[in-house]
């Protein structure tokens, strides 16, 4: 389902096989597990929840639209991009740009659609200005005949779908938003979407299941947790995921947001970046080659491309060429691995038989594993984000004050 090779990162040199022994990586582990055990943290506890019945009434739509910022909308993204990357009627608003926003609505029927409003707090700007974006147009339609569902545990969102009467689910309150996608805040718009959700869990289920292993070279999240971590105590900070499966690419918003904001305290804190191979190989390899070492690549690539055909070409010497399509873009992920290995840039490969919903559920639970790991390794809180609230006062205070020049 999901193979994680990690040896060129010991091959580079800066790190050996004892510095990761060396980790005192038994105590995170155990830390870790603590957590989950007792519920202080609740992502593993939600991939078990058996009643996915509650979403039956959630079909049958032309449309699905999301609202929602950071993990109420990214995790959802990511898995329903990766596994149905050409699929319309799917809207996604998680900005407040009005440009993306008001050219998405419209050409939208909110007649034939579903309408999630998805906020943890209840709170977020963007979600609740994007709702009243719809509830204006919902307003003027006599006989509506979508349904607008909230997924939501307080604030002014619970508040409008309680005076409104709209179906309110709720999120485990001991699930960080950015881990929430095993949740309704995932589940329940991905059911809409014919996302077959139960493939889902049980794709992380088995993750969980390998990640239930103290021995560090069996359990990939704890590994990668402590390559990473040891090369960003050697002052290669920057994460980057390099995705041969151009579809993942969204999967590297719920990332950003994973690494990023779990692991952004104190003065610690790895940078995630996202790339696209093939095609960034003549942007940023360059970079990655011959620029700062400050970076470790984690390559993602699949074993079987969902669509694939044999080709015969002639190379620049005019000789012909016979291959599978995806033998060229799986030669040039090996050709880059080498040649990054070869000047001394470290790098892991994640490889998944292919994109589908249980490949999705491994890839997603094995980085928040991940990340649990990396927040007791650097003995910091992972599922808070206190630095965030300063901009959110600025920012209200800034537009009650422009409302008045309208
Ligand atoms: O689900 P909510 O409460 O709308 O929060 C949305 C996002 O905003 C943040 O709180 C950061 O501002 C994220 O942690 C969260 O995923």
């Amino acid at each position: 389902m999901l193979n994680y090779y990690y040896e060129n990162a010991l091959k580079v040199g800066e790190i050996k096989l004892k510095d990761v022994e060396n980790v005192n990586f038994t105590n995170a582990y155990s830390n870790l597990m603590e957590k989950l055990e007792n519920g202080d943290v609740g992502f593993r506890e939600v991939i078990y929840e058996e009643d996915i019945e509650k979403y039956e009434s959630l079909r049958g739509f032309k449309n699905v639209v999301v609202i929602g910022m950071g993990g109420s909308i990214l995790g959802t993204v990511a898995i329903y991009r990766a596994i149905s990357p050409f699929e319309n009627g799917a809207y996604f608003i998680d900005n407040s740009d009005p440009e993306k926003t008001l050219s998405l609505l419209k050409n939208l029927d909110l007649n034939e659609s579903i309408i999630y409003v998805i906020s943890k707090s209840g709170n977020t700007l963007e979600t609740l200005v994007n709702y009243y974006l719809i509830k204006k147009r919902i307003e003027k339609i006599n006989n509506f005949k979508g349904k607008i569902v909230f997924i939501t545990n307080g604030g002014k969102l619970k508040r409008e779908a309680e005076k409104n009467n709209y179906p309110i689910y709720s999120i485990p309150e001991n699930v960080p938003g950015r881990f929430s996608v095993f949740t309704s805040v995932g589940l329940a718009p991905l059911y809409s979407l014919g996302v077959n959700i139960s493939e889902i869990l049980e794709g992380a289920r088995e993750m969980d299941k390998t990640c239930q292993n103290d021995d560090i070279f069996e359990n990939p999240a704890l590994l990668n947790g402590v390559i990473h971590y040891l090369y960003d105590n050697l002052g290669k900070d920057i994460s980057v995921i390099m995705s041969y499966v151009e579809s993942l690419k969204y999967f590297g918003g719920w990332y950003k947001q994973l690494i990023g904001e779990s692991l952004g305290k104190n003065g610690y804190g790895i940078t995630p970046l996202l790339s696209i191979g093939a095609k960034d190989q003549h942007s940023l390899l360059q970079l990655y080659i011959d620029g700062k070492k400050d970076k470790v690549i984690t390559f993602m690539i699949a074993e079987k491309y969902r669509l694939d055909e044999n080709i015969a070409f002639e190379d620049v010497n005019d000789e012909e060429i016979v291959c599978k399509y995806s033998d060229i873009i799986k030669s040039q992920q090996k050709a880059t691995e080498i040649s990054l290995t070869n000047n001394g840039v470290p790098n892991v490969r994640i490889t998944i038989d292919e994109v589908n919903e249980k490949t999705m559920g491994a890839l997603l639970y094995m980085y928040e594993m991940q990340v649990g790991f990396m927040g007791e390794l650097y003995n910091i809180n992972a599922y808070n984000q206190p630095a965030v609230e300063e901009e959110k006062r600025i920012c209200w205070d800034l537009i009650k004050s422009s409302k008045k020049q309208i």
